[in-house]
């Protein structure tokens, strides 16, 4: 077992004369009774593991978006900007996405990690040394920043929109149907993020097409969490506490709780529901809504019995576009309370800085 993780471990020391990156699962299957220290998290970020976490009592809303038939809009629009007020963060079902499609998004995500060989697995290997390239990873940031604590979690990151970001020859063979499967999500996401911030924009008393012209084309990126199951679960996390950049995120989960939303100082556990997709607004939301709507600060906690798989479709503008709070929210009553950000400064600082819960969006705020 050992001779196994210390192969590994050179081999992905060895990819493209890299730094070394080890992958999570590649610790689990040698067999570790005790987390390595850099995968240990301070105390005070440490999950609770109680039985009742709120789940059932209290959590996000789940929608039912009536395939967006038009007579139940007004319900559906109200519904949503309570969730956008209250949470950041709602699931939604009935949502139009062919229910086999993410079926098979999370078989052909789960089989890549499972049941690929290793090696095939590090031809895709990304560059570690980049903010968000594409391909086969485990850490969220650039190896330059110095955001300590490592996620319990190996990823795939695939760029799928527009268009011409879009190379399906460095995503895996290794299932004939992968690339199409991941095609064919892409498009529909992008439907759905299209519709959802139509409704949202609207809640908001924007025209339908308010945030979707304030972030003008999007870029898409899907990626494929795996969290290994981990021995120690108490002590670290899949992925550490952040908000996510762009506009809005539409995430797939398997069966296997995990994904948890912060509210009120407070961590709750989000219901997997198979059919359902979990919808979490981004941070350039909460600038162009004015602070009206939250971005949602979100984990993913581990547990030891069974790996768990996540599939998050990131919709962000592009990286040259300028992001303010929207003319018709601020007024005398209401002045900005964000700076206008260029995307791309706002990127930069994320990945070397780290998420740190807000702490990127939160540098923004005007204050009074
Ligand atoms: O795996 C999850 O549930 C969360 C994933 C996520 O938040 C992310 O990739 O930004
Ligand atoms: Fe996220």
């Amino acid at each position: 077992m050992i001779y196994t993780f210390q192969f590994e471990f050179e081999l992905q020391g060895m990819e493209a004369g890299r730094n070394t990156v080890v992958r999570v699962q590649s610790l689990v299957q040698a067999g570790l009774a005790e987390i390595p220290s850099q995968y240990i998290q301070p105390h005070e970020n440490r999950p609770i593991h109680k039985k009742d976490n709120g789940a059932g009592i209290m959590n996000i809303p789940v929608l039912d978006l009536f395939g967006f038939d038009p007579e139940h809009r007004d319900s559906v629009r109200k519904a949503i900007g309570e969730a956008c007020r209250e949470w950041g963060a709602f699931q939604v079902t009935n949502h139009g996405v062919p229910i086999e499609l993410m079926d098979q998004i999370r078989s052909v995500g789960f089989s890549f990690f499972n049941d690929c060989p290793f090696q095939d697995k590090l031809k895709y290997a990304c560059d570690p040394t980049s903010a968000a390239s594409e391909g086969y990873g485990s850490k969220m940031l650039v190896d330059n920043s110095n955001c300590g604590v490592l996620d319990w979690r190996d990823y795939f990151d695939h760029h799928t929109l527009p268009l011409s970001r879009r190379n399906p020859s460095r995503w895996p063979h290794f299932l004939p149907n992968y690339r199409e499967v991941v095609g064919k999500h892409s498009d529909e996401m992008k439907v759905l993020a299209q519709k959802l911030l139509g409704l949202i924009s609207e809640s908001l008393g924007l025209p339908s097409s308010g945030i979707e012209n304030a972030v003008g084309e999007f870029y898409q990126n899907i990626t494929i969490s795996y969290y290994p199951p981990c021995p120690q679960p108490d002590l670290t996390l899949g992925l550490q506490s952040h908000s996510d950049m762009g506009a809005i995120t539409l995430l797939i989960q398997d069966q296997v709780e995990g994904l948890q939303v912060l509210k009120e100082s407070q961590w709750f556990t989000v219901r997997p529901l198979c059919d359902a997709i979990v919808a979490i607004l981004s941070d350039q939301i909460e600038i162009i809504s004015n602070g009206k709507y939250k971005s949602a600060q979100h984990r993913a906690i581990t547990n030891s019995r069974r790996p768990r798989l996540s599939v998050a479709t990131f919709h962000d503008p592009a990286k040259k576009m300028k992001i303010s709070p929207a003319f018709q929210l601020v007024n005398e009553s209401s002045s900005p309370r964000y700076r206008e950000v260029n995307y791309e400064d706002y990127v930069s600082s994320w990945y070397s800085k780290g998420p740190e819960g807000k702490r990127n969006i939160d540098a923004l705020r005007i204050n009074f």
